[in-house]
């Protein structure tokens, strides 16, 4: 078993790529040449520094965003995924939905929301050792056939003095796409918003993998971002970072979820005439959190469409924070004339 201790998501992700390199185990499977680690325990002292920013990943922190928000808003469309991860697809049975989504797995599990149960439960014993979640279906998933079984399996939230820890088992996964690219993300929003539902502070974040891999597509990058390793990243370098709050309500999410996505519905229509009255709906949301990513994201697919003056007074208007910092950072990667040198 390799352990790894970690302060957040970079050291995390260093950490386990270094451990690959030197542990990982080469092998051909039906996909094609992977490098595999097994088993995998990695421990994240401070799951809200959560924000990836370092040479050759090339991530997209619209994507991770737009990603969780559909996770925790418990659906499972494609429509609403590809704007921000056109590879959705590929995982996609149907061309229309991902059969293994954890949003609606989480939130209807034959009707049951496993979400609201767990919160309950640890409002009532908030010792409790029951507050699980499952994912992995017996039911449907020994399917062979299909491009998508859940690879997150199991979640357990632990309330221990006073701080809420987060245990997340996985059968397998992708260190550079999954692990960096959303699932450690997307379960620590999830974990922020808890505690705040049960008004104590963000614990731990454990994240046990049964198989770690790196796919061949991704070796000459595993190479390079090891050998322009940064010795301190934006949280480390930037102690004054707006990190904002994962701070919707409890009592208000399902509107305020509901509002998020009728709100994003209407960014296929911003234009020059449309933008104010869009600006002011995103202003209208609760949660500080909701309003700053439908800025983010507003603002790349303002970007993906080239419209740069536009793209840039809606960036304007969001808050000084980590993720902006990494939509700043790939605007720069992508079109340094108009957006300035990469920080
Ligand atoms: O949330 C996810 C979903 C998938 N994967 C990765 C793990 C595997 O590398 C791959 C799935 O391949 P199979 O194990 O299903 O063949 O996708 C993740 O890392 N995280």
């Amino acid at each position: 078993m390799h352990s790894i201790r970690a302060k957040n998501i970079t050291d995390a992700f260093y950490k386990t790529l270094e451990c690959m390199k030197i542990s990982g185990k080469e092998m051909e499977t039906w996909k094609g040449k992977v490098i595999e680690l097994s088993p995998v325990l990695i421990e994240v002292e401070r799951p809200k520094e959560r924000c990836l920013v370092i040479p050759n990943r090339y991530n997209n922190i619209v994507a991770t965003i737009a990603e969780t928000i559909w996770v925790i808003g418990g659906r499972d469309d494609l429509k609403y995924l590809l704007k921000y991860l056109p590879r959705a697809h590929e995982f996609s049975d149907d061309g229309s939905t991902w059969r293994g989504a954890y949003g609606k797995r989480l939130t209807n599990w034959y009707g049951v929301n496993q979400v609201e149960e767990i919160v309950n439960l640890l409002k009532r014993i908030p010792y409790t050792g029951r507050a699980v979640m499952t994912l992995f279906d017996p039911l449907i998933d020994y399917d062979n056939q299909t491009k998508d079984i859940p690879c997150n399996n199991w979640i357990q939230f632990l309330l221990r003095d006073g701080k809420l820890n987060m245990h997340v088992a996985l059968r397998a996964n992708d260190l550079i796409w999954g692990f960096s690219g959303i699932n450690m993300f997307e379960w620590t929003v999830l974990q922020e918003m808890i505690a705040g539902w049960l008004n104590v502070e963000v614990g731990k974040y454990y994240h046990f993998v049964g198989s770690m891999n790196i796919f061949e597509h991704h070796f000459e990058r595993m190479d390079k971002m090891l050998e322009n390793r940064i010795k301190s990243d934006i949280y480390h370098n930037y102690p004054n970072l707006n990190q904002t709050k994962v701070d919707i309500k409890e009592d208000s999410f399902q509107y305020q979820i509901k509002k998020f996505f009728e709100v994003e519905e209407g960014f296929s229509n911003a234009d020059e005439n449309s933008i104010e009255s869009i600006l002011k709906q995103v202003n209208e949301l609760q949660s500080s959190f909701l309003r700053q990513c439908l800025k983010l994201m507003l603002t790349f697919l303002l970007f993906k469409k080239n419209e740069h003056a536009l793209a840039k007074r809606v960036f304007e208007t969001s808050v000084n924070d980590d993720y902006k910092f990494a939509l700043a950072d790939l605007m720069c990667r992508k079109i340094p004339e108009v957006y300035g040198p990469s920080c």
